[in-house]
């Protein structure tokens, strides 16, 4: 029997869940928006967004042809850059639209299944315009960028290179007779590939290129450069540029290639915030850190890990809803079939996908807020904070993006084959969140970088000397015995920690033996990066673990007592898993007992238990709008079938009761006559 809700039909199972649901939802969907004020906030602009159908498509992206998605994308891209810039940006208090609402970035999803190709307009090139030029540049690049009437990209890799910055080839060579510089690409490796909207839509972008003058290389700077006539669109002398073709995902974003040939920009367009060619050719350095120049990418590395959290919470929406309404097999003969959601494996691998969307929600909003502290003491001078949180925003990139697409996949196992269905929504949030592994620094190269942090910090305790805060726990490194295991939510934290100090202390020691048997200290490093990436790894889930824990309990201090407890259920089922998971680290590391680990086992599927009837009420706090989700397993009403019906009537291939191959091909072939 179905039941309505808001005038809507919703499936009985779904709408029992809700009934047993002992918590009051709206209070965590404030815990998770960052605050009732957010929450309101956030309805309104969705309200507006949304409420006019103006995300909708006719026909399913799915259906159309390369060519129609693109145009499709940017058809929507335009409409909601008008949206931003006219209501949304006045709902949200900004000044002018842009990359500081995440809400807007968020009800963005509404409009595109895949990405805007106007993302890398918003998310790099408008955030390079402001963190490289001078006060003078931004006064005539931003106001423009801003308003749209430029769109740009970011174009920075290279066929040949992409992690490794100091390699690019392309080449900005400094002309002192005409004040211009002159960008060539000298060999096939040293095209620009992958920027995304480069490939039709945008006539700029940031160009990363080495800088010659006066006959000497300076290394990688960006330069802002104008690629397409601003008025015909046709793309400038002395430009090749072009689309990549099809990717997994990312397919309405047109990554592009880019060369030149001789092209010259004037000397005004190099971004002079941290370096500057003088009219004569000198070459100034203005930075006090020689890496400032890869300010965007940390900025976008802090904002993945909220794009990331969003993500999951959207998969495990999906995946709960669907494992709500689905019953499958009869493990007891006289009872009917169970919701999968019963099944204690199902529980597994749903409730972590849940508590690590709300772990790294929280983690971004403490990320954020320690990226704006960095800021404002680099704009006084101090660059002091910068390593630390180069380390900390590399490892919480890696980390969170790795966990978020490895769980969305989880979550498609968790809704069978219908989870292989585009219309479930989960097959486009995987191939989205599976990139953001790659781009903006690499999963393995941002955790060595973090390695190379943690271990100049673990160089610094053993020899009594002052620690930053993230990595403080090191100061215990060197007590002579093994952390002590207990298993309370602060023990468990204290516990990871002990094993990033213990990983920490092994690489060390190892590297040391290798290079005292006459490896160079480059091949020793080399040699141990498989342990220096774990320990990385272990680092950064002592840090998420501890400031989880710490922001939820300073975030429902004022809670309803269920909301406490069902909040406090989810941290400790964060804690108890990744321990579960890591249990021969804590045998190696720590004081664990088997039998410890045998306790908490059983701790870990009582947990479970508790959470299951909670288990909608925490997704539906996600408070996620069906036009968000795309699909056909996770909307709220729970329509499951009837959706994924609807959705297959709609394929092109059933416009027709027998399709053309089968007089082409088919039947020739049964009649032997093809
Ligand atoms: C209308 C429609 C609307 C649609 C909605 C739109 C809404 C928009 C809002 C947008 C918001 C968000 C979305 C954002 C999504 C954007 C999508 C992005 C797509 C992808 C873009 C890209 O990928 S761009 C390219 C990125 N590339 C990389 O990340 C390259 C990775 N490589 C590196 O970073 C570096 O090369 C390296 C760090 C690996 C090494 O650098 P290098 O060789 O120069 O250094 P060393 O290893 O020698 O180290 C020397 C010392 O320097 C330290 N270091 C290195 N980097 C930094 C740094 N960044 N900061 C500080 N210090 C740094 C390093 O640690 C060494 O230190 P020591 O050990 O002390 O010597
Ligand atoms: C969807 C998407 C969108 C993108 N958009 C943009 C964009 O808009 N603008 C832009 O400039 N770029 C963009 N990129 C490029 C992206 O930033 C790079 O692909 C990324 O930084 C990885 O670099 P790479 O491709 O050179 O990988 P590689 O460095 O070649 O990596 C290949 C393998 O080598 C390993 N490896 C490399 N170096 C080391 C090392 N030092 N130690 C150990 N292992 C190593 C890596 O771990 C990896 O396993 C995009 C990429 C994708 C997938």
């Amino acid at each position: 029997m179905t039941q309505t809700n808001n005038n809507m039909t919703v499936n009985p199972d779904l709408a029992m869940e809700r009934a047993k649901c002992n918590f009051n939802v709206l209070e965590v969907t404030h815990i998770f928006d960052g605050g009732e004020r957010n929450t309101l906030q956030r309805k309104k602009i969705e309200d507006v967004a949304l409420n006019s159908g103006a995300s909708k498509d006719a026909l399913g992206e799915e259906h159309m042809s390369p060519k129609e998605k693109y145009e499709n994308a940017v058809r929507k891209s335009c409409i909601y850059a008008t949206m931003m810039k006219n209501e949304l940006a006045e709902l949200s208090g900004l000044e002018s639209f842009g990359v500081s609402s995440p809400v807007i970035r968020r009800t963005a999803d509404a409009f595109f299944k895949e990405v805007s190709p106007f993302l890398l307009h918003l998310g790099m090139f408008v955030p390079t315009i402001m963190g490289q030029c001078t006060p003078e540049q931004q006064s005539y690049w931003l106001p423009r960028a801003l308003d749209m009437q430029i769109i740009g990209t970011y174009a920075q890799t290279e066929l040949g290179h992409g992690t490794f910055i100091r390699g690019l080839e392309t080449t900005a060579t400094y002309d002192p007779e005409t004040e211009e510089f002159v960008l060539h690409s000298p060999t096939l490796s040293s095209y620009k590939w992958w920027a995304g909207g480069l490939g039709k839509t945008v006539n700029y972008c940031i160009v990363v290129a080495q800088l010659y003058t006066k006959g000497e290389c300076h290394g990688t700077h960006p330069f802002i450069v104008q690629i397409r006539d601003e008025d015909t669109h046709v793309p400038l002398p002395g430009i090749k540029v072009g689309e990549i073709g099809p990717k997994m995902g990312f397919n309405t974003a047109d990554n592009g290639f880019l060369g030149f040939d001789h092209y010259r920009i004037p000397r005004e367009h190099m971004l002079m915030k941290n370096a500057q060619v003088l009219k004569d050719g000198t070459y100034v350095k203005v930075a006090r850190h020689g890496k400032l120049t890869y300010g965007t990418m940390v900025f976008v590395r802090v904002v993945l890990v909220n794009e990331v959290a969003f993500n999951l919470a959207k998969a495990s929406t999906i995946a709960v809803r669907y494992s709500a309404i689905r019953r499958q097999s009869k493990p007891k003969p006289d009872e009917v079939e169970p919701q999968i959601l019963d099944y204690v494996t199902q529980q597994h691998k749903l409730f972590i996908a849940i508590a690590t969307a709300h772990a790294l929600q929280l983690c971004s909003t403490w990320l954020w807020e320690s990226f704006s502290a960095v800021l404002a003491q680099m704009k006084g001078g101090n660059t002091d904070t910068l390593p630390e949180f180069h380390a900390l925003s590399s490892c919480l990139k890696a980390i969170s993006t790795s966990d978020s697409a490895h769980l969305i996949e989880q979550c498609r196992h968790a809704c069978g084959g219908h989870g292989y269905m585009i219309s479930s929504g989960i097959p486009n949030l995987y191939n989205f969140v599976s990139a953001t592994r790659t781009y903006e620094g690499d999963y393995t190269v941002l955790l060595l970088q973090t390695a190379r942090f943690l271990v100049k910090a673990y160089e610094q305790a053993e020899a009594k000397k002052p620690l930053t805060p993230t990595v403080s726990y090191l100061a215990h490194a060197f007590s002579g015995s093994r952390a002590t295991w207990d298993n309370s939510p602060d023990g468990i934290i204290r516990s990871f920690q002990a094993l990033a100090a213990g990983k920490t202390a092994v690489c060390v020691t190892n590297m040391r033996k290798r290079m005292r048997a006459g490896l160079s200290q480059v091949d020793a490093w080399e040699m141990s990066t498989i342990q220096l990436v774990a320990a990385a790894e272990a680092h950064c889930r002592a840090v998420i673990a501890d400031t989880y824990r710490k922001e939820i309990v300073r975030l429902t201090a004022n809670s309803s007592p269920n909301v406490k407890v069902v909040m406090d259920q989810l941290t400790t089922l964060y804690l108890y898993y990744w321990a579960l998971e890591r249990t021969g680290d804590l045998l190696m590391f720590t004081s664990v007992s088997q039998k410890d680990l045998v306790d908490l086992q059983i701790a870990y599927e009582e947990l479970l238990l508790k959470i299951r009837p909670n288990a909608v009420g925490l997704v539906d706090a996600f408070d996620l709008r069906d036009e968000l989700l795309h699909s056909t397993l996770g909307s709220y009403d729970g329509r499951v079938y009837e959706r994924l019906m609807e959705e297959a009537l709609k394929s092109p291939m059933n416009k027709e009761p027998v399709s053309d191959a089968y007089s082409k091909y088919l039947r020739p072939m049964m009649k032997g006559k093809l």
